[in-house]
């Protein structure tokens, strides 16, 4: 395949490869190089791409994996459907959201997480896979509104056989997004329902990046005021660009701190059921957060009450 491969220009740069968009067959692709010295990314976002029943419309479309050898090394790569709409942090630093595609972006994002974190079972089953860097750069837009979730190579699987595929190097993913029990390393990384709860502290940010985002329309004086705030990463009014690990501590068990709440998102229903939401799942005490088929069944709910109402 890699020699039907044309790339046509960079696209992205993520944390082990460039993402480049390119022409496979005459269609849109996007495709993540690897140099060699991340090969065990490729291999391991490769392990999971290719794990059994993973395929779901709310997680990136894997379409293959492939190895070119040329003089000048190996260039791994792995291709996925193209998104042109592009990541959900670069969407939402250009544009805002209604509340329904508010309800619709989070639901989907819960109910690719949920297809992560619940197993299938039968001999042929999915093992339950815990993603472990969640964060709106890893979220990708599609063209139905919906959201995919991509970059696996930190995820681990879990199946009741084998317990935890890969020994979990207890901190891993993106400072700014780890939750509180990773940042003070006191996860316990023999429960894989542990890892599951970091991810929807992960996710409970992404909902709060939605949310800061989506336009709601409320009577001011008579006629219907629009408002969003601008964009904003968590937490960008506690820590720097690049906190570190200590910075998290600080802000997270020190300060105990949360990304701000605002009044405005009480008034309105989509708006006050999400940020319920998000508080119990950035709770310091991982047993209280909701796990992602909850989340998702509540959005769900929310999504079909909505348009009845609307
Ligand atoms: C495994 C793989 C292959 C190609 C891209 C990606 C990837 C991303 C990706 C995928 C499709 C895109 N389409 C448009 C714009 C950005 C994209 N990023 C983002 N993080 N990883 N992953």
């Amino acid at each position: 395949i890699a020699k039907q491969i044309r790339i046509e220009r960079q696209i992205g740069e993520g944390r082990f490869g460039k993402v480049c968009l390119a022409n496979w067959r005459g269609e849109h692709v996007a495709v993540k190089i690897f140099t060699t010295i991340n090969d065990q990314s490729w291999l391991r976002e490769t392990e999971i791409y290719q794990t059994v029943l993973l395929r779901h419309e709310n997680i990136l479309g894997f379409i293959a994996a492939d190895l070119k050898v040329s003089a000048g090394g190996a260039q791994m790569m792995l291709i996925t459907e193209y998104h042109k709409r592009g990541s959900l942090h670069d969407f939402l630093k250009e544009n805002t959201i209604d509340t329904a595609q508010l309800v619709i972006m989070a639901r989907s994002i819960a109910s690719g997480l949920a297809h992560l974190h619940e197993p299938i079972n039968g001999t042929h089953g999915k093992p339950c896979i815990a993603h472990r860097d969640i964060k709106s750069r890893n979220i990708l837009v599609k063209t139905d509104g919906e959201c995919c979730i991509a970059d696996f190579a930190l995820a681990v699987r879990y199946d009741r056989r084998n317990e935890i595929d890969i020994a979990p190097n207890s901190r891993v993913g993106t400072r700014r997004y780890m939750a509180p029990e990773v940042v003070n390393d006191t996860i316990d990384v023999t429960s894989f329902s542990a890892f599951k709860a970091a991810d929807m502290y992960s996710t409970s940010l992404v909902f709060w990046e939605l949310c800061r985002r989506s336009r709601q329309s409320w009577p001011v004086g008579g006629s219907p005021m629009l408002q969003a705030d601008e964009y904003m990463l968590p937490y960008a009014n506690l820590v720097g660009s690049d906190p570190s690990v200590e910075d998290m501590r600080l802000v997270l068990m020190v300060q105990r701190a949360r990304p701000d709440i605002p009044m405005r998102w009480k008034c309105d229903n989509r708006l006050r059921v999400i940020s319920e939401l998000i508080q119990e799942c950035w709770h310091q005490n991982p047993n209280v957060r909701l796990p992602a088929l909850r989340v998702m069944k509540t959005l769900r709910k929310l999504e079909d009450s909505e348009t009845l109402e609307s």
